[in-house]
């Protein structure tokens, strides 16, 4: 493989610590560290008991829970949660949970400009990225600011043991498609190729064995070191096709995020295969494979995740006005998106079978 001619990588400063028990340990911590003394812990309504720990861990500095995180940030949950953060006086948040929960805080950032310590208990990668996400009047938003980059993320595999086997499998997904994109993303770097590569492998590795025995601590351990570097990709580089089209389906559509990931990333990325070579040949060493749609694929097969956006709920009608979404936006990717592009690629995903190159093999 050729060294690339130009690249540019920006890091940002987070601090990260990452043990068993850290949730409860390590947070206080990176409060006082960040000099913050009135903190509002955010999370979502079946995290607040893991949110509430945190709460009493931080004693005197925790200005309440609030505990109204839902999927894809929903305008209006924003709108309340910088009331409830206001309200309290709070100088900073602690978002525990998942992405929802870590998008809320963001949410809460991003109007605010407070800084956000990130707890992560699923696999999505949000923790590492400075990205944010908004619904409202049926599309989401996305935008990417360095003031929603979580200060402090706290790694706490312990958190991910109550993760059930299916979000345990199809959040790990959601991880691998960071790592995919970031391959073939218009600001893709060495170092990022380096974090992709290991982070696929580390995360493809975990995942059987996490399918078998979700409470084997260095499977959750090596998945959540995985998340971290899956979505540090994410944070470095721009979002293609991929991550467009499942934000399409999930804000417009109301399909859950990582199962839509997991059933929308082999068709995508048999999409963009002829145009991303190189990634292809990092996906394929750190699979063992020379077929990486289709190894994708198998994997979710395998694992007992979903394989089609009809599993999913979305009716056949709908593929066609949610491709013509997807190609109406326009964004970077290796590969230009046409309206029968979308389509074949969301129609693929529709009916779940083997994914095949689409529109020949040749851009
Ligand atoms: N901005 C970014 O960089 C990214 C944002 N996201 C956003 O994150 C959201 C999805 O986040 P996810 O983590 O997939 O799901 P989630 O945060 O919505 O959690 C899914 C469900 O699992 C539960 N849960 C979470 N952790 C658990 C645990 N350890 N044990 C038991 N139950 C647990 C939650 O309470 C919830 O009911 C979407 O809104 C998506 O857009 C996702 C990836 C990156
Ligand atoms: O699709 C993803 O996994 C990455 C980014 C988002 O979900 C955007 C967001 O809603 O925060």
């Amino acid at each position: 493989m050729t060294f690339p001619s130009e690249f540019s990588y920006e890091t940002r400063p987070v601090r990260v610590v990452f043990r068993p028990g850290a949730a409860v340990t390590a947070t206080p911590d990176e409060a006082a560290r960040l000099g913050l003394r009135r903190l509002l812990v955010v999370c979502g309504g079946r995290g607040e008991t893991v949110a509430r720990a945190v709460a009493d861990a931080l004693g005197d500095t925790c200005a309440g829970v609030h505990a109204e995180a839902r999927m894809h940030v929903p305008a209006e949950d924003a709108d309340r949660a910088v009331e409830a953060v206001r309200a309290a006086g709070a100088d900073g948040c602690v978002a525990v949970g998942g992405g929802s929960a870590i998008g809320l805080g963001k949410a809460i950032a991003l109007r605010t400009g407070l800084p956000l310590i990130a707890v992560p208990s699923t696999y999505s990668g949000s923790e590492m990225t400075p990205v944010w996400g908004l619904t409202e009047h049926g599309a989401k938003r996305t935008g990417r600011d360095p003031v929603v980059q979580p200060r402090s993320v706290v790694y706490d595999p312990r958190l991910t043991l109550s993760l059930p086997v299916p979000l345990t499998v199809t959040s790990g997904v959601n991880a691998l498609a960071h790592a995919v994109e970031s391959l073939y993303a218009p600001d893709a770097s060495p170092l990022v190729s380096v974090m992709a590569e290991e982070g696929v492998r580390a995360m493809a590795g975990a995942l059987p064995h996490l399918a078998a025995d979700p409470q084997d601590l260095d499977a959750r351990s090596r998945a959540l070191y995985a998340a971290w570097l899956c979505g540090a990709c994410l944070g470095a580089t721009t979002m293609g096709l991929h991550h467009k089209t499942c934000h399409v389906l999930g804000g417009t559509f109301g399909l859950p995020h990582a199962e839509t990931h997991t059933v929308v990333l082999p068709y995508a990325l048999a999409y963009n295969a002829p145009a991303a070579p190189r990634a292809l040949t990092v996906l394929g060493r750190a699979l063992g494979t020379d077929d990486v749609p289709r190894a994708l694929w198998e994997l979710a097969g395998r694992l007992g995740a979903p394989r089609s956006l009809a599993e999913l709920g979305l009716e056949e009608a709908d593929v066609a006005p949610a491709a013509a979404r997807v190609a109406g936006e326009p964004y970077a990717n290796p590969r230009p998106v046409t309206a029968d592009g979308a389509r074949a690629v969301l129609r693929a995903a529709y009916e779940g079978g083997p994914p095949e190159p689409v529109g020949g093999t040749t851009v």
